[in-house]
């Protein structure tokens, strides 16, 4: 089942996480440590996700043209780019649902078309609604996403409910818990998403552009709803077309133009930021590159809100 839900920081990944990615036996610690420890650093957190020279092809279009990418335990990762870049491909080829022409994709170390274990990972996609004209409660909803570890043959225990309820209340919707999700607003919507994603307790998140037509409340929920997940050690892979609220949890960016990855490394400055130390004119990540690569999101002369990429 591709039900997914949730993400992190470079800081301490190897350690981190709540314990489910460090139970014995499972293919995402199957991946294989590097270099052997000396003492003196320590071994590279194991890679969660992974694309190596991935192709795609969307009607006669060739969309994703050889990307690679990947985060390893801990990473919370921006996928940013003009529109129509191939963001939202290159996601939706992870979770299997746009086939790739060539390349390959892992996920936990496991190529993508032996991953079974999903509840692993949590997917946000793009502008859908949680209502689809269904009369479901909240609750109902946010309980889907809990399926993928439960399976539908066994009523939910405790621990099920009160996972449940826990991701409600991060989302700051406890008080909506019986409400008809078509009750909701857009922003309160897509806090009933994330909270599906979230409810299974998955290893790796992955949003397609969570904070897009979401007013400032429900975004700055959502900012802090993903803060508690990086710090718990979750991986994340965000779809974003601007850093804002989230930025100071992004460690890495990597910029998309069409189909390829123009930058793999530090997040763009916003507009009016001043370079950190070391930042050299012409180094990929300083704005002025990138915005002479053509990358920014908004059409020219378009107001800014955050002035990411420009
Ligand atoms: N089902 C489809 N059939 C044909 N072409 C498609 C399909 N879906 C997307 N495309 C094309 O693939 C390209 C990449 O689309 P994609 O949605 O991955 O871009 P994106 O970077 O996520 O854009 P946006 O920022 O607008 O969401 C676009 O040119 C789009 O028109």
């Amino acid at each position: 089942m591709n039900q997914l839900t949730g993400a992190t920081e470079v800081r301490d990944v190897a350690t981190t996480h709540t314990g489910r990615a460090e139970s014995a036996g499972r293919e995402a610690d199957d991946v294989p440590r590097t270099a052997p420890d000396t003492g003196s650093t320590p071994p590279p957190a194991p890679t969660v996700l992974s694309l190596r020279g991935a192709t795609a092809t969307l009607g006669s279009r060739p969309v994703l043209r050889g990307i690679d990418l990947s985060l390893r335990r801990g990473e919370v990762v921006a996928l940013l780019g003009a529109n129509g870049s191939g963001k939202s491909t290159a996601v939706r080829s992870v979770i299997g649902q746009v086939p790739l022409t060539g390349g390959e994709v892992t996920l936990f170390g496991t190529p993508l078309r032996r991953f079974r274990d999903w509840s692993r990972v949590g997917y946000v996609p793009q502008r859908t609604t949680a209502a689809s004209g269904v009369p479901a409660t909240v609750r109902e909803v946010v309980a889907s996403g809990r399926l993928s570890r439960t399976g539908l043959l066994r009523w939910p225990t405790r621990a099920d409910r009160a996972a449940v309820q826990r991701v409600i209340e991060l989302v700051g919707l406890a008080d909506r818990a019986k409400d008809a999700v078509g009750a909701l607003s857009g922003g309160q919507h897509q806090r009933v998403l994330i909270a599906r994603a979230l409810a299974a307790e998955p290893e790796l998140l992955i949003m397609d552009e969570p904070m897009a037509g979401v007013d400032l409340a429900s975004q700055e929920i959502l900012a802090a709803t993903l803060r508690e997940q990086v710090t718990a050690g979750t991986t994340v892979l965000l779809v974003l077309h601007e850093l804002g609220p989230l930025e100071p949890l992004i460690d890495r960016a990597v910029v998309l133009r069409e189909g390829r990855v123009m930058h793999d490394g530090p997040p763009p400055k916003a507009v009016g930021q001043h370079a950190p130390a070391g930042d050299e004119p012409g180094h990929p990540a300083s704005q002025g590159h990138l915005a002479n690569q053509g990358c920014h999101p908004h059409a020219a002369g378009e107001p800014l809100r955050t002035g990411l990429l420009t």
